[in-house]
């Protein structure tokens, strides 16, 4: 729903939705029957449209995409009746306008925002594009050129970039009173008029190099958006932009959202918005104990054992998270070399590409603390091992670490296959022992798969759990067996693609299908970069091949 109120010859509509305003059936009428309250108030001159809350408003309710979505007023013709208003209308932007709220906002005549607001048309990260008119007004406002970076990739930006390329009017403190600051430019700019104002009715800037543009994107989503749908539609659809008027455009504009909701890759994108944050409520099946009861352990001070592929990518995720004290261990002095060289030049590169900042990228740096043996671990508050997958070695660094890290510590073993518990047991309290399997390369990957053994305890739990949460990862908490969720899923795509071999394909076809059709790396690639040494082991280990067969049986009779 949306609040209404009168301060001052300015109409106040807020949204009211919690957690995030999304833009509801509710809400979209609530603002429409306020709009009409203002439009009738001969005391209004000016309207203030603003969110209450922690946030401006998020976009459309991605709930409803399956019911209420077309109840009227549906959000395009929202936002054609706003901006038709003969009283201007200023968005008051805090937190976040995406999606249909930043459409919503460019549907507005002006628009002001504190300096720590984000912006974004992020609708081709669930498999559609801003239906809502964000591909006809954002050209008109900023061109097609910037647009198309806008829209295609969906990536957010700061108010003072959007302020910058002129979408945002005028900007104030993160610390301000947004409401208060919008009123008060809302009373300056009465009695001025809106012809320019509306944004339908600008031409597009950059119109006649449109083609041009377009190639260049198309070259370039080609290349980061392997197999996506969306990001084709969202170009074209700004094209049109450029080559219709604006009543056209959004005929065209409604024929690709109508072609990409309900599509597959639609619904498994919004499948996995909704399961990224639901993996965020952990709870241990049958106890009772979950993320809202049980709070994390403090932890300041990390320390990593291997700087192998594996253990330079946690240590690249835990400086990104901000973690000050990294103290990194791997006896082998190349590998510690190599290691440490590695991710220095990773550090540089987000510098370089301006990632983080340069004063960042130092404090990156200062917080690695290369130490030579276990004793300079005893103040660590976790540890995370992620040496060789050998049950032995294991075993020798975690007894090795029961003796010298505090009670407290938690000991994290990053071994993506093996028993968690057998590698608890060689400690004084395998209940401060947990696992937690990082994917290559880790400081890219988003998943991390916590591995809660018999002993673990809740707040060691609740700890990992924490923890992969300050990293930015999707972080997920499974059971303990053998080859835990992510391995065993993997198993079976991994035995589909080797009997491809089997039946003559090259390992480098297999890839290549596969990045076509959107993966990241192929099967092969994954393989080479985690070490097929790996996989090897966790086979013989387990004796995964059957018995009967003779050894090199093809994979298919195993
Ligand atoms: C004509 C059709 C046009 C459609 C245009 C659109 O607008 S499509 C929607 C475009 N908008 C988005 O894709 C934004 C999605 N949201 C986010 O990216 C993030 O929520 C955020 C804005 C970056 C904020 O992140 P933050 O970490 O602060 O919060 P959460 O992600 O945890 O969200 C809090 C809860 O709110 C739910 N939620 C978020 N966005 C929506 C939404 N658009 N619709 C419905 N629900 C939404 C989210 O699921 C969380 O719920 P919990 O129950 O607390 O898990």
């Amino acid at each position: 729903m949306a609040n209404y109120s009168v301060r001052n010859q300015v109409a106040i509509i807020s949204l009211c939705s919690p957690p995030v305003n999304a833009l509801s059936s509710d809400v979209r009428r609530g603002i429409l029957d306020s709009l009409k309250k203002a439009e009738q108030d001969v005391k209004v001159a000016a309207i203030v449209i603003c969110g209450e809350g922690r946030t401006f408003c998020v976009g459309a309710d991605i709930t409803e995409f399956k019911s209420e979505f077309k109840t009227f007023p549906n959000l395009f013709e929202l936002v054609d009746i706003l901006e038709s208003s003969p009283k201007p209308i200023v968005a008051a932007i805090h937190g976040h306008a995406f999606g249909g709220g930043l459409e919503v906002a460019l549907a507005c005549h002006y628009r002001v925002a504190l300096s720590s607001a984000k912006l974004a048309l992020p609708e081709v990260k669930l498999g559609i594009l801003p239906g809502a008119g964000g591909t006809q007004r954002l050209p008109r406002l900023i061109g097609i050129d910037s647009s198309m970076q806008w829209i295609a990739f969906g990536d957010e930006y700061s108010a003072q970039i959007a302020a910058n390329i002129g979408i945002i009017d005028r900007i104030f403190p993160s610390n301000a009173d947004i409401l208060e600051s919008a009123v008060q430019y809302a009373q300056s700019i009465i009695g001025k008029s809106l012809i320019n104002r509306r944004v339908s009715k600008l031409p597009v800037k950059d119109a006649s190099k449109v083609s041009h543009i377009m190639e260049k994107y198309k070259q370039i989503v080609g290349k980061k958006s392997r197999g996506a749908i969306a990001p084709m539609v969202c170009l074209e659809a700004i094209k049109h932009a450029a080559l219709l008027p604006y009543v056209e455009g959004m005929k065209k504009e409604r024929m690709g959202i109508e072609a990409l909701m309900g599509s597959d890759q639609s619904k498994s994108l919004i499948y996995m918005f909704f399961a990224e944050r639901q993996v965020r409520n952990w709870t241990i099946p049958g106890t009772g104990i979950n993320s809202k009861n049980t709070k994390p352990i403090k932890v300041e001070k990390v320390a990593v054992i291997g700087l192998g592929t594996m253990g330079r990518g946690i240590v690249l995720s835990l400086l990104k998270a901000g973690i000050k004290h990294v103290s990194v261990m791997e006896l082998n002095k190349t590998a510690r070399e190599n290691g440490l060289l590695f991710i220095k030049n990773i550090l540089e590169g987000y510098a370089a590409r301006g990632t983080i900042s340069e004063t960042q990228k130092r404090s990156m740096v200062d917080a690695l603390k290369p130490v030579s043996n276990f004793e300079m671990l005893k103040d660590t508050d976790l540890v995370i091992e992620a040496v060789f997958e050998s049950m032995s070695i294991k075993k020798d660094i975690f007894a090795k670490l029961g003796q010298v890290c505090k009670p407290s510590a938690v000991l994290a073993t990053n071994t993506s296959a093996l028993d968690v518990d057998e590698i608890a047991m060689v400690t004084p309290k395998p209940k401060q022992v947990v696992g937690m399997h990082f994917f290559a390369p880790a400081h890219v990957m988003k998943l991390l798969e916590n591995v809660r053994g018999s002993k673990s305890s809740p707040q060691v739990i609740a700890t990992a759990m924490n923890m992969g949460q300050r990293m930015g990862k999707v972080t997920v908490l499974v059971g303990n067996c053998h080859g835990f969720v992510g391995n065993r899923m993997f198993r079976h795509y991994t035995v589909e693609t080797d009997f491809m071999l089997e039946e003559g394909a090259y390992p480098e076809q297999v890839d290549t299908v596969l990045k076509k059709f959107g993966f990241a790396m192929g099967r092969y690639q994954v393989g080479d970069l985690s070490g097929n040494d790996i996989g090897y082991r966790m086979r013989t280990k387990f004796e995964m091949t059957n018995k009967q067969q003779p050894p090199g049986a093809p994979e298919r009779e195993r």
